[in-house]
């Protein structure tokens, strides 16, 4: 019966199916903004070697706070299988739930803006779908819709283990925060945050009402600036730009806690998922433009002998379908059945 389940093929990929040919990639022009925009990418590659520096602090953060979960340990039958175990690994992407500036409709951006209590009900309720899937390491950005989500969902989580916010921003902030149980570290789940992940930076159309600005500039315009691959807005990031420093991050700090057989939990944006999701699809940029992703819906990958394998949006904790595409996570959700 289980293994009928796990060969189950779960529900299709629902949020943003939204893939259609948009003319406007096909008038991506050249323009002076994106002289302006390099500075800006400059400035992310210099960061981006202090963050190089910082990998191997968040790489032993994650494995100090993370100690492999007791649920997720092969029992004395399965442990023929452990070694094809370690290298199969859970990756959630959720985008963050609905926020202040979402809602009137503003330009957001890099700008740090909460979530609406929508937003809020949309962070539970995407917990709720992800609650029996494992979660060793969640990687958010550094802005608080983001990371609102992420604690907003793990709240519902069957686990119960804590989220806990890793500062590594000085040697105090270190130390300040060290947790000096081994059993309660056990029953923590590290949150790494950080800007790469942030959503793209929209410049000077940072808190400009998007349909006042489509009246204003023309609704061509503002749909090149919002939805083209590598045309930024006035300085700006395009998505090309963001995709260069979310999908670094992705390949440098998170895929080598995937490899190691951690499963990861991602909360961010519209735009920086936009972008790792074209690396993770390998979308082109003619596809990827057309990718929609809708607030508070997680989506569910499974890292496998170095391949992505795009599963669906999980449904619900009771939903069987959703729990079949793995045998590992099949397992998982026995367990904590038992457990809980
Ligand atoms: O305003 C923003 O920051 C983003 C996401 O809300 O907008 P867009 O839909 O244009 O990507």
């Amino acid at each position: 019966m289980a293994a009928k389940v796990c060969q189950q093929a779960i529900g299709t990929f629902q949020p943003e199916s939204l893939l259609k040919n948009s003319k406007n990639h096909q008038n991506l022009r050249n323009n002076s903004i994106r002289l302006i925009a390099k500075d800006f990418s400059s400035c992310n590659s210099l960061s981006r070697r202090a963050d190089q520096r910082n990998s191997r602090i968040i790489r032993s953060s994650a494995s100090q706070t993370s100690v492999v979960d007791p649920v997720l340990s092969p029992s004395r039958s399965s442990r023929r299988d452990s070694s094809k175990k370690s290298n199969e690994a859970a990756l959630i992407l959720i985008r963050h739930g609905e926020s202040l500036w979402n809602e009137k409709n503003l330009f957001t951006g890099c700008v740090d803006v909460p979530l609406t209590n929508k937003g809020i009900d949309e962070a539970i309720e995407a917990g709720k779908r992800i609650s029996s899937i494992p979660v060793d390491v969640i990687f958010t950005s550094a802005l608080i819709r983001a990371q609102m989500t992420a604690m907003l969902a793990m709240t519902q989580h069957r686990r119960r283990k804590v989220p806990i916010i890793i500062h590594n921003e000085s040697e105090q902030a270190r130390a300040w925060s060290q947790i000096f149980s081994e059993d309660t570290k056990k029953q923590s789940i590290p949150v790494i945050t950080a800007w790469q992940l942030n959503e793209r930076m929209y410049g000077e159309l940072q808190g400009l009402n998007k349909q006042e600005t489509a009246d204003r500039y023309g609704k061509e315009q503002v749909h090149e600036w919002r939805r083209s691959y590598d045309t930024p807005p006035p300085n700006g990031e395009s998505l090309e730009m963001c995709a260069e420093r979310a999908v670094a991050y992705f390949r440098e700090q998170i895929e080598p806690q995937l490899s190691s057989g951690k499963n990861v939990m991602i909360a961010a944006h519209g735009n920086s998922l936009r972008s790792i999701i074209m690396y993770l699809d390998k979308l082109t940029s003619q596809e990827v433009i057309s990718l929609e992703l809708s607030t508070g819906i997680p989506m569910l990958y499974i890292f496998k002998e170095g391949k992505f394998i795009r599963r669906g949006s999980p449904i619900g904790p009771s939903e069987a379908g959703v729990y079949a595409y793995t045998r590992r996570l099949a397992l998982y959700r026995q367990k904590l059945d038992e457990m809980y």
